[in-house]
């Protein structure tokens, strides 16, 4: 270890708060960095698993403006030379053009084999940069460095890579683990509010999936979260990071236990679709609504009392995020042009559906016998005006 990497990282090991979380994927696992100020020390982190002293910046015009630089710097400490690539932000950059274009830049800069892709971003560059990494050269590693809340505590985690397509939502992708990621709690500071709550949504489901505590914690502090509070903020990704990697340790792929992270997606994906993937709706903001109706589902079937769909809908409402699909943005949705693009989520097998259901809060699970017609009759009541 040269003196200066040295400095980093024991300046990592000091960093206020910094916690470690690690995904246990057998030769693939790698460790989550949680901690304030690790964009200045990214390049302690990274320069250890470098076999050339450059890298290639992946991220959006708005992260670019806040974040870059001081990126840029923290690896300039470790005379990492970076080059970049800049792309439009927002959820229509996860195509096909902007992926040719992505790679097209890439190796027009010279990225070779042993180089290594860095995401700084949200989600939408986490999953494009990551589908990028794993199909240029056949395979290049990258590292993730989440600016959203969204991205600290779901997207960056867990290797789903992917793009859209026309007919749905992330239907063109791989499973492409990350070399570690790197969550800077500062960078959460300059979020736009509509931003954070998109991502609270994600922290949410960990407790309405199995973690009722967590759930309760996010009751007491909601206010706490819409407010952007450091500390809130940095226990909810801690939290949802070791949800994540628990459940991803166990089914990397999405054979069985993993599908419990999509609860409500499966609505939710079809609310993006039919808004064409355009920013009326966000991710974070569909899938607030789509785990409430996920619930009154569940209630709706008996499976759940009305008593427990109510106070996850509370728990929805108080982080400012919508659960009526009546009032969502990018609306009116209608009921029959859900049900087919539901019909396209990964999830179904030979044209049977599958949805994560509850038996109450903390209490989801995988229901592969789904009634269609009671589905879209639900539907329909969800929509009527
Ligand atoms: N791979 C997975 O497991 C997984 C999990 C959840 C969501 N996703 C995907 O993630 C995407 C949504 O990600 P997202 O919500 O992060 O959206 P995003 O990447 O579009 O980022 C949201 C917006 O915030 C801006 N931004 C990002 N960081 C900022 C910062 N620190 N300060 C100011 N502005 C900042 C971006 O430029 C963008 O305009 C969706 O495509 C969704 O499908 C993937
Ligand atoms: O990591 C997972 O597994 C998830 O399902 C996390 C979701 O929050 C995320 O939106 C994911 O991209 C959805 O996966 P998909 O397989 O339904 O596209
Ligand atoms: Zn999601």
């Amino acid at each position: 270890m040269t003196d200066t990497s040295a400095k980093s990282s024991a300046a990592l090991e000091n960093a206020s708060g910094a916690k470690r979380v690690n995904v246990a994927l057998g030769d693939r696992s790698y460790d989550i960095h949680i901690a304030s100020g690790l964009l200045s020390l990214a390049g302690g982190l990274i320069k250890p698993i470098l076999k050339q002293q450059r890298v290639f910046i992946v991220t959006d015009e708005n992260v670019a403006k806040v974040h870059l630089g001081t990126l840029k710097a923290g690896l300039a400490t470790q005379n990492i030379e970076a080059f970049e690539v800049v792309l439009p932000a927002g959820e229509a950059t996860k195509c096909f053009a902007v992926l040719e274009s992505t790679i097209d830049q890439l190796m027009a800069q010279g990225a070779d084999r042993n180089d290594v892709v860095i995401a700084l971003g949200g989600g939408v560059i986490g999953d494009l940069t990551g589908l990028v990494a794993g199909l240029l050269k056949r395979g290049m590693r990258f590292v993730q460095v989440p600016t959203t809340l969204l991205a600290q505590v779901d997207s960056s985690v867990g290797g789903k890579t992917a793009i859209n397509s026309k007919i749905g939502k992330n239907l063109v992708g791989l499973f492409n683990q990350p070399e570690m990621v790197i969550a800077d709690q500062d960078v959460l500071q300059t979020l736009p509010v509509r931003e954070l709550r998109a991502g609270l949504a994600e922290v949410i489901k960990y407790g309405l999936i199995d973690d009722l505590s967590f759930f309760e914690y996010i009751e007491l502090n909601a206010e706490k979260l819409n407010a952007a509070s450091p500390e809130a903020l940095a226990e909810a990704v801690r939290v949802s990071c070791e949800s994540k990697a628990r459940i991803v340790s166990e089914d990397e792929t999405e054979r069985g236990k993993r599908a419990l992270l999509n609860l409500g997606h499966t609505f939710a994906h079809a609310l993006e679709r039919a808004n064409g993937f355009g920013p009326a709706l966000l991710h974070g903001e569909a899938v607030g609504c789509g785990m409430a109706m996920a619930m009154r589902y569940s209630q709706a079937l008996g499976l759940c009392s009305g008593q427990e769909a109510d106070r996850a809908e509370k728990g929805i409402l108080a982080l400012g995020l919508e659960t009526d699909v009546r009032k969502l943005a990018g609306g009116p949705y209608e009921a029959n042009a859900l049900l087919e693009h539901m019909m396209h989520d990964k999830k179904a097998e030979q044209g049977k559906l599958t949805l994560i259901l509850a038996k109450g809060i903390g209490q989801s699970y995988i229901e592969k016998q789904v009634d269609v017609e009671h589905l879209l009759a639900f539907l329909k009541t969800e929509t009527a005006v």
